[in-house]
């Protein structure tokens, strides 16, 4: 079933914050269910202690795992916001419940109350909450848990001795400790993983994988100051599909994407490593081209046309021949990168002019 994309009147009262994106509810999801998983393993510590020091309480530390456990499926990506959103709250409050009885129980000096901090995380990563109520949440939290460091002597029925309150105070700063690393290195790992993902889409073209007109603007701005430092020619080729618009007007706006695909792919092979290829627009594509003077890229250009005219499109159960119109320019001193993709852009308009599917030079002399 289709998760709603609008907020239930429920929550139409809650602040919505900037930061509420997919990601971050996405994200708080899979960091409920590992505070679930977490709880799997700290409750059984928990009852282990216990156990081992005759306290009849280790029944209801597991307990609490057995009650628990359902709610990692309730909590998972499929699920819908109205069921994720009682099971979430249901479960925040079962493990304030569980913090204050056994604080209430064991006293301060069992450290119950330390794992306050470790739904801090929680807090600060929860998508649909507002700054304002995360910082409030956080400072009453941080509230109850000074008041019990402070106030809580425990019961006197706890029977727990001195050694063994320790054994559970260190237990639970080291559960506090771990969980607090797992959940902030979880979430750090996450946000790593789209930082990289955001990175590729704003410098490649999906389509057809080549790097997109940003970011060969900023290849070819330092290329050009190292060729100019280093003295080395650098060359540009501008490329045009012919009658591109025939092909999708024909054979749809689909198989003109495999075209463009198909054209990157061969464009791609015929450059060398040090070469950069983009897509510049809709069906034109740039190709830089470092230590290659106007004779050699004029080759290169030259090779590319022939190679496209040569290798038709095989796709959707059609053979489509296509063809390029390319302009080839060489930088000049002094001579800025707009400049020097200007006078390509020209060359290849004189190609389009004259005959298409063919290769124009830009003469530096009559420009
Ligand atoms: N399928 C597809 N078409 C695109 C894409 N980007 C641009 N186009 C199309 O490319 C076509 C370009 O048409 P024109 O600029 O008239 O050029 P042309 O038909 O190739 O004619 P000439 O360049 O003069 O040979 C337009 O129909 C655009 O809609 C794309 O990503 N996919």
């Amino acid at each position: 079933m289709m998760e709603s994309t609008r907020m239930p009147s429920f929550l139409s009262g809650v602040e919505r914050d900037p930061l509420d994106t997919d990601f971050i509810r996405m994200n708080f999801r899979s960091f409920v269910q590992r505070g679930i998983l977490i709880i799997m393993v700290v409750n059984p510590l928990h009852a282990l202690v216990l156990w081992l020091n005759h306290s009849a309480w280790w029944q209801l530390s597991l307990m609490a795992m057995f009650i628990q456990l359902p709610f990692y499926p309730l909590c998972g990506q499929q699920r819908s916001f109205a069921v994720f959103l009682p099971s979430v709250l249901a479960l925040f409050s079962m493990v304030a419940v569980y913090i204050w009885l056994f604080s209430e129980h064991f006293g301060s000096s069992a450290g119950f109350h330390y794992l306050i901090m470790s739904l801090i995380p929680l807090v600060i990563f929860a998508g649909r909450i507002g700054l304002r109520l995360k910082v409030l949440i956080c400072l009453l939290m941080a509230i109850g848990m000074f008041m019990a460091e402070l106030k809580l002597p425990g019961t006197t029925t706890n029977s727990m001795s001195t050694e063994a309150l320790e054994q559970l105070r260190i237990l639970n700063l080291l559960i506090c400790f771990i969980s607090i690393s797992m959940l902030t290195f979880t979430h750090f790992v996450t946000v790593s993983r789209i930082q990289s993902k955001l990175q590729y889409l704003a410098a490649y073209d999906p389509l057809t994988q080549l790097v997109n007109r940003r970011r060969m603007g900023q290849l070819a701005e330092q290329e050009v100051l190292q060729s100019r430092r280093q003295q080395y020619p650098l060359s540009v080729i501008l490329a045009d599909v012919d009658n591109f618009k025939m092909i999708n007007d024909r054979h749809g706006h689909p198989v003109g994407d495999v075209a463009l695909q198909h054209v990157s792919e061969l464009i791609s092979a015929i450059a060398r490593d040090t070469d950069s290829c983009c897509r510049w627009g809709g069906e034109e594509f740039l190709v830089l081209l470092p230590h290659t003077n106007l004779q050699g890229a004029i080759q290169v250009a030259e090779r590319i046309r022939q190679q496209v005219a040569a290798t038709p499109l095989n796709a959707h159960d059609l053979e489509l021949e296509m063809q390029l119109t390319l302009g080839v320019a060489m930088l000049m001193p002094n001579e800025k990168l707009a400049e020097l993709i200007k006078r390509a852009d020209t060359a290849l308009y004189e190609g389009k002019r004259a005959s298409r599917n063919c290769v124009v030079k830009s003469d530096p002399q009559s420009s």
